[in-house]
């Protein structure tokens, strides 16, 4: 017999952080291993389902995954007869960090094994979790279509080890070597209860066996025995189905590891037949905001997993929901590739989706509450879909919400529109990064003042669909930072103004004055009504992009330069009073340069904008300060 040869590896750095704290772990719910490591092997049953649809020879016999509890050797196997792993997926797999949920995990993980022990609930580690209850774990693997088999082995400290082996068949074979602590996972009820709970909705069966040890207390004998229901949990009927079945299910297909806070369970017949089962999360999955926007909705085709990574199956706006879709029309032969621009599947995404948005219209006029913690989460995705799905944008701005200096919480358009005021012909907002900073910007001050609503848009999306989206029932959007405010026509709230103002004329020689001394920084210096408390502000011109908008594309580099501004000034306001008082004086251009370029520079701050000379700025405050102090 030649000899095997083992090569010994070490776990990537970050694994064996990880599996340092499982394998000195106090965790309560050690039990999740086994969710886990089910879950694993009934995706690889789906993986070689789907491969086997063009190469049959691949699979033998019916799926299954059996788990045997050997009392003696203290051994629990969990065996599958899916895809399997050859050598370059076992270093890949279980050597190294590859979901992004497991990475985040390890990222924050603190040292305190109290602390970073809460964390395993909401991030999952995966396969990695065996060493909670393992000393020493087997794991004999032979991926479909190969004929060698390998043995990976570790006892979960720094490094584990690679040998070829033997094995008959096409899957994974798990062994755990049980901890002294861990010897009630060989116990049959702990079991059946563990299976029950957490991989009832599995859809291939689940056999479990017991061996050796006494029998006392379990006369159901060697024989494996079916412990779950093993029929797709989508294909049974809504009433036989529990919350936390569902619930189960949805952290198996989703990954996710909170609960869904909507389930949407529903077959449809006659034309197309096909059935769904989607989950919305509580919680913003980990590669919500990653650029390449997937999706994660299962397609099936006649019960057979065809993939999760279709982009045509729900638009990019609901990427945040999880769960399945199994069509009865598609070819079961039908590659990923197929899937592209097929018009089965989008007549399926279309009435999906239009079905989606009704249920979230529905949800938000039966439980706001509930659909507003959706719309926190998913409320920026959602938008989107104003932005890039032209056929959905009148249903998505029927339920979007929004913040506005109107209400405290959130509000919807028609809510808006019917608190506007006599006289108020548009929908005003303004865009910002920030939302706290957008809701102190001067250019609302006007706005408050006279009790006039104002959105405060603060998603980088806000300013996209924007562009595209030009009104809400008849109401153009309006932006409060660009061309000139309407305030002094519109039937506000406010008192009679009793501020004292600059007259006319004096203000007259003020702009011209500001204008000589800007020349082409500035676009052109006027009064304003929109400010009541800030001396000047900056707005764009009319005709102008929306300043925000330009900020936006200047950073990603689609924008060259930004255009000049309007300076407004508040003819109220005490400096501007000042100014305007001296600005017919002999010389005042000389005396009266240095205070007007300061307050430009304060508008832009108030913008967050960069100033252009930041020295000269502080040397006219500094004199400034000096005049105010001697
Ligand atoms: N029984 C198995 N058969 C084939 N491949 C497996 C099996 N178990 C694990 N793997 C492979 O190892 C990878 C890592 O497994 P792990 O449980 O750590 O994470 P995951 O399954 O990707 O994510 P999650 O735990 O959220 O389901 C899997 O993605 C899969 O490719």
């Amino acid at each position: 017999m030649s000899e095997v040869k083992t090569e010994k590896m070490g776990f990537e750095a970050e694994v064996s952080r990880l599996l340092h704290m499982m394998v000195h772990s106090v965790y309560s719910d050690r039990e999740i291993f086994l969710r886990e490591l089910i879950s694993n092997a009934s995706d690889a049953c789906d993986k070689l389902r789907y491969e086997a649809l063009t190469k049959p020879e691949l699979a033998s016999g019916d799926f299954g995954i059996s788990i045997t509890a050997d009392a003696d050797a203290k051994t629990l196997t969990i065996a599958d007869n899916g895809i399997g792993m050859d050598r370059d997926d076992l270093i890949a797999n279980l050597g190294t960090i590859a979901r992004s949920g497991t990475a985040n995990f390890v990222d924050q993980l603190t040292g305190d094994s109290k602390k970073d022990m809460q964390l395993i609930g909401q991030f999952g580690v995966g396969f990695y979790s065996v060493f909670m209850v393992a000393d020493m774990v087997h794991v004999t693997t032979r991926k479909a279509g190969d004929e060698h088999a390998w043995l990976w082995s570790s006892a979960g400290e720094g490094s584990y080890e690679i040998a070829e082996a033997t094995k008959e068949n096409a899957g994974t074979q798990i062994v755990l070597h049980l901890k002294d602590d861990a010897k009630d996972f060989l116990e049959r009820y702990r079991l059946e209860k563990i299976i029950t709970t957490y991989s009832d909705h599995i859809a291939v069966p689940i056999t479990l066996a017991i061996k050796g040890g006494d029998k006392k207390d379990d006369d159901e004998g060697d024989e494996p025995k079916v412990v779950n229901e093993g029929s797709a949990i989508w294909t049974r009927p809504k009433s036989d189905i529990t919350d936390e079945q569902y619930a189960e299910f949805y952290r198996h297909v989703g990954h996710g590891f909170d609960d869904p806070s909507v389930t949407l369970h529903y077959k449809v017949e006659g034309m197309q037949e096909y059935t769904v089962l989607l989950f919305v999360p509580t919680k913003q999955p980990m590669d919500l905001f990653d650029p390449a926007r997937k999706n994660r909705v299962k397609l099936y085709v006649k019960r057979v997993f065809i993939t999760d990574d279709s982009e045509d199956l729900l638009p990019g706006w609901l990427r945040f929901m999880r769960g399945v879709v199994d069509s009865q029309d598609l070819p079961l032969n039908i590659s990923r590739e197929m899937l592209q621009n097929n018009p089965t599947l989008e007549r399926m995404s279309k009435a999906i989706t239009k079905r989606v948005l009704s249920e979230f219209e529905k949800l938000a006029e039966k439980d706001t509450e509930k659909f507003e913690a959706i719309w926190d989460e998913f409320g920026a995705v959602i938008k989107e879909g104003i932005y890039e799905d032209f056929e959905r944008r009148d249903a998505i701005l029927k339920i979007a919400r929004f913040k506005s200096t109107g209400v405290d919480g959130w509000t919807t358009l028609a809510d808006y529109v019917s608190r506007m005021k006599d006289k108020q012909s548009a929908i005003y907002y303004i865009t910002g990064t920030d939302a706290e900073a957008v809701k102190r910007s001067p250019q609302l001050e006007g706005f408050r003042a006279k009790g006039i609503e104002v959105l405060l848009l603060a998603d980088p999306i806000d300013d996209f669909w924007l562009q595209m989206a030009p009104d809400f029932d008849g109401k153009p959007f309006k932006s409060i930072t660009r061309g000139a405010s309407e305030l002094k026509d519109i039937a506000g709230d406010d008192k009679e103004d009793e501020t004292e103002k600059a007259p006319e004329g004096d203000l007259a020689k003020l702009t011209a004055l500001m204008k000589e001394v800007f020349g082409d920084k500035i676009k052109d210096v006027r009064a304003s009504d929109r400010l009541t408390t800030t001396a000047a502000c900056l707005v764009a011109d009319d005709s102008g992009m929306d300043m925000h908008m330009e900020r936006i594309l200047k950073a990603h580099k689609q924008l060259g330069a930004v255009s000049a501004k309007i300076l407004e000034i508040n003819p109220g306001h005490a400096v501007i009073r000042k100014l305007a008082e001296k600005a017919g004086d002999k010389g005042a251009i000389d005396t009266l340069a240095d205070p007007v370029l300061l307050l430009l520079d304060q508008a832009k701050i108030l913008e967050g904008d960069e100033l252009d000379d930041t020295a000269a700025f502080a040397r006219r405050l500094s004199a400034a300060m000096e005049k105010g102090l001697v």
